[in-house]
């Protein structure tokens, strides 16, 4: 049993009281408040014997209308009173609430959220509980979940202040669960790893409260504001499983005056009216409770029946435990000190001294089944000292009659059978939240996306697009394919060549494979596989013609960033051909992928030193791992050799290289598309040294390319792009005709612009360093490039 914490807190003048000239009427003494009734002369009493002065104890005053004073009581002091007690309730496992009521503009809202570099309790509470989880995790072996959720009260209608737009985020149901009580549906709640998890929340949150100026305050709110913690907890306790969960409330309520005295009329008196409905029936549940708890004091009074009105509003159904339940809760009264808010001050105190009657049940909210645990252990001890005392009786009151013996066996066995239930559990959502947490870390002005399960991460090649995907690999396997398919898929994707039921990338104790299924295409570090292939950190792999992603293996990556730093990489595992397609593909994605560039940009450079590492200390990969790669991809000796070439070539220029820098082919076409929307794109093989990658375009967009070129670089005009008659016709003659058409001018292309003073790819400007960089630098036109094995057109 516990009572409700009441403080009351007043605030300076503000502006307006100061303008109004108004008189302080607040004293405050220690844990007393004392308001003055100024139309009272001293030494008086007003109509019907009304008292000049009266004084109301709670737990706690805070004086905070003066930082000059003495008694000044800070937001940080604050904190210590009330906020560390929760912190430390939601350690032990307790639920708990802090409301903070008062009229419009008295301070609820600097109290509970406060302002910048001054923040309130919420943010101070959140920044405690983690500063705790690290503490903790440091000496413990605990584990820690914790989530949160934000919910607006407005017009007696619940709104998710969280939810993204495109989901339902008005006038969500609340409804009650036979053992957790009222809950919102639908409401949606957030993995937290760290304080800066949810600052961002709570900023994100703020943004969306309503708000509304009224004659009292100009940025008043004037909704009822939940922000709700759900703490998880689990550890071994001296072999003991443990596990608690506490939700913890805190609440920042809509000033408490009446409508009329703030001059709304219309909309904002029908808001009034329903802000003071959930507010009146506050103060009718708190009257009640108070009177059951007065009867439960004295015995001898005959019981009355007290009906407590929580569903006669949504924030005190919502609220039910909070009130006269399963919580330790407190109430902050926040005053006005002035007297043109006398009215209004001496209600919020006469509602704060009803509250400090209510009588709450807290209760450790322990996982039944480790609940289960402690209590069959407590019977084993029980038993093994009965044991102890050679009591060899039968247990009679047992249906079978079991020896104490048999019984002690049993009890032990179900103790470990519950027991690693339990920890295979916690695992599991230990598992979970790893997954789910991968979210964001920010990392200066950087953001860093963090998992630590093997996955995938989506390289699209629309430039248009922001956002960047992941996809897990989670243990087992993962069916990749279209929405068509006859059995759901864990990813599905869209695009060309992309087979309803496309692939499976399966992930046994860490290693995972990708496997082709019936003929699809699927390709890894460029090379199409056709059977089972091992996925190596960093490998990129193409599904269909368009969806492209890199393969990352966190733990893989890790275990050769130790050997990089021990000097081992050499003689590791690592295949120089893999690393260097890999890079070649990713250099190629990065270009046109700024967006994924932050993210993989570090990774590429590494390995990049690696992979130089390895040439310069003359040292090959192991013969196995050669023997597997070869295996595995088709074509890897031819890479290597190329890439020797590349090294030998830089360290001696070809003069041939000097001649032609840059070589064009278009190899063949493709049909794309289906019925009016067919057409044909073009591939264009681009090698600048030994960087060779593919540009896939229609005709109609080399033409667009050469118009816009041709605005910048007057010498293309000379040019011709071939003439529309051309057009139109779509047999093969045709199309043959404009491959070789093409052909020829992209190489006069790139003839003119070598030649030319203005162009950034004159010979004499990038002589050797013709990269594909500069090409894309200088045109993104020739930044698209995606890998192609498709059976359509000529090879
Ligand atoms: N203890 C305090 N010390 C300094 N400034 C304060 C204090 N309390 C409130 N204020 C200031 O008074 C103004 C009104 O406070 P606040 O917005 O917290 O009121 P409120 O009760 O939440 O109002 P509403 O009901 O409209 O939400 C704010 O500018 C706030 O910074």
């Amino acid at each position: 049993m516990a009572s409700v914490k009441v403080a009351v807190r007043v605030r300076p003048m503000n502006r307006r009281e100061k303008d109004l000239e108004a008189k302080f009427i607040i004293q405050m003494e220690k844990s007393k408040t004392t308001i003055t009734n100024l139309k009272i002369p001293e030494g008086g009493t007003g109509d019907s014997g009304r008292e000049r002065t009266k004084t109301f104890t709670y737990d706690f005053s805070f004086y905070s209308a003066d930082t000059k004073s003495p008694d000044y009581v800070s937001q940080e002091m604050v904190f210590k009173t009330l906020g560390t007690d929760v912190v430390k309730s939601a350690f032990e496992g307790y639920n708990a609430c802090v409301f903070a009521y008062g009229q419009t503009g008295s301070g609820k809202s600097y109290t509970m959220m406060g302002n910048s570099g001054d923040s309130g309790l919420i943010p101070r509470i959140c920044e405690g509980l983690f500063s705790r989880i690290n503490e903790t995790t440091r000496w413990d072996e605990a584990s820690f979940r914790t989530e949160v959720s934000y919910l607006e009260i407005y017009n007696e209608r619940v709104r998710d202040l969280l939810r993204r737009k495109s989901s339902k985020t008005f006038n969500l149901r609340v409804r009650e669960h036979p053992k957790e009580g009222p809950y919102v549906e639908d409401l949606s709640k957030h993995l937290v790893q760290n304080y800066g998890d949810v600052e961002e929340l709570m900023d994100a949150g703020n943004i969306n409260r309503t708000t509304a100026a009224t004659g009292m305050n100009d940025v008043s709110s004037r909704s009822h504001a939940i922000f709700t913690i759900k703490f998880t907890q689990a550890k071994f306790d001296s072999e003991m499983p443990c596990e608690t969960v506490s939700k913890i409330h805190l609440v920042d309520l809509a000033g408490s005056e009446r409508a009329d005295a703030t001059g709304a009329t219309g909309v904002r008196l029908k808001e009034g009216g329903n802000i003071n409905k959930s507010l009146v029936t506050l103060g009718n549940v708190i009257s009640a409770l108070a009177d059951l708890s007065q009867d439960a004091a004295n015995t001898l009074a005959k019981k009355k029946q007290v009906f407590v009105p929580y569903r006669d509003s949504v924030l005190t159904w919502l609220l039910k435990d909070s009130l006269g339940g399963n919580s330790k809760t407190i109430m902050i009264a926040t005053i006005s000190p002035a007297d043109v808010n006398y009215g209004e001050t001496l209600s919020t105190l006469r509602y704060a001294n009803r509250a400090k009657n209510i009588i709450n049940k807290p209760t450790i909210n322990e996982d039944a089944n480790v609940k289960l645990i402690r209590e069959l252990r407590a019977e084993i001890a029980r038993l093994k000292t009965l044991l102890a005392q050679g009591n060899q009786i039968a247990l009679l009151d047992s249906p079978t009659a079991l020896s104490m013996e048999e019984k002690l066996q049993q009890n032990e066995a179900r103790v470990q059978e519950l027991t690693k239930e339990w920890t295979n559990k916690w695992n599991e959502t230990q598992n979970i939240l790893k997954e789910q947490t991968l979210a964001l870390r920010k990392e200066g002005i950087g953001v860093v996306l963090d998992s630590e399960l093997p996955h995938l991460i989506g390289i699209d090649d629309d430039l248009l697009s922001t956002g960047i995907i992941l996809y897990h690999l989670k243990e087992g396997q993962t069916y990749v394919g279209r929405d068509d398919a006859s059995t759901e898929q864990d990813i599905v994707l869209h695009g060309l060549d992309l087979e309803s039921e496309h692939c499976i990338f399966e992930n046994i104790g860490g290693t995972v494979t990708l496997i082709p299924l019936s003929g699809s295409q699927c390709s890894v570090n460029g090379v199409q596989i056709v059977e089972a292939t091992h996925l190596n950190q960093g490998a990129v792999i193409l599904l269909g013609r368009t969806n492209m992603f890199r393969f990352n293996h966190p733990k893989e990556a890790a275990k050769l960033r130790e050997k990089r730093k021990s000097g081992l990489l050499s003689s590791f595992s690592l295949s120089m051909t893999d690393l260097s397609k890999s890079r070649e593909n990713l250099s190629a994605v990065m270009l046109y992928n700024p967006g994924i560039n932050a993210y993989i940009e570090e990774e590429v450079q590494r390995r990049l030193q690696d992979l130089h590492r390895v040439i310069s200390e003359g040292c090959s990969t192991s013969a196995d791992t050669m023997k597997d790669n070869e295996k595995l991809h088709n074509g890897t000796i031819q890479r290597k050799l190329k890439y020797e070439r590349m090294v030998s070539r830089s360290l001696g220029a070809n003069p041939d290289d000097l001649k032609d820098p840059i070589k064009i082919s278009i190899p063949r076409y493709v049909l794309c598309g289906q019925g009016k929307d067919a057409h044909f794109e073009f591939e264009v093989k681009i090698t600048v040294l030994d960087e060779t990658w593919t540009v896939f375009r229609r005709y109609s967009r080399f033409r667009e390319m050469h118009k816009t070129l041709k605005l910048k670089y007057a010498e293309l005009a000379a040019l011709e792009f071939p003439p529309k008659k051309l057009f139109g016709n779509k047999d093969e003659r045709v199309i043959a005709e404009r491959r070789s058409h093409l052909e020829k001018y992209l190489r006069d292309f790139f003839s003119v612009m070598l030649q030319s003073a203005t162009s950034p790819l004159h010979i004499n400007k990038v002589g050797l360093t013709l990269s594909k960089h500069t090409i894309c630098e200088f045109s993104p036109f020739f930044k698209k490039g995606v890998f192609d094995y498709s059976s359509h057109g000529t090879g």
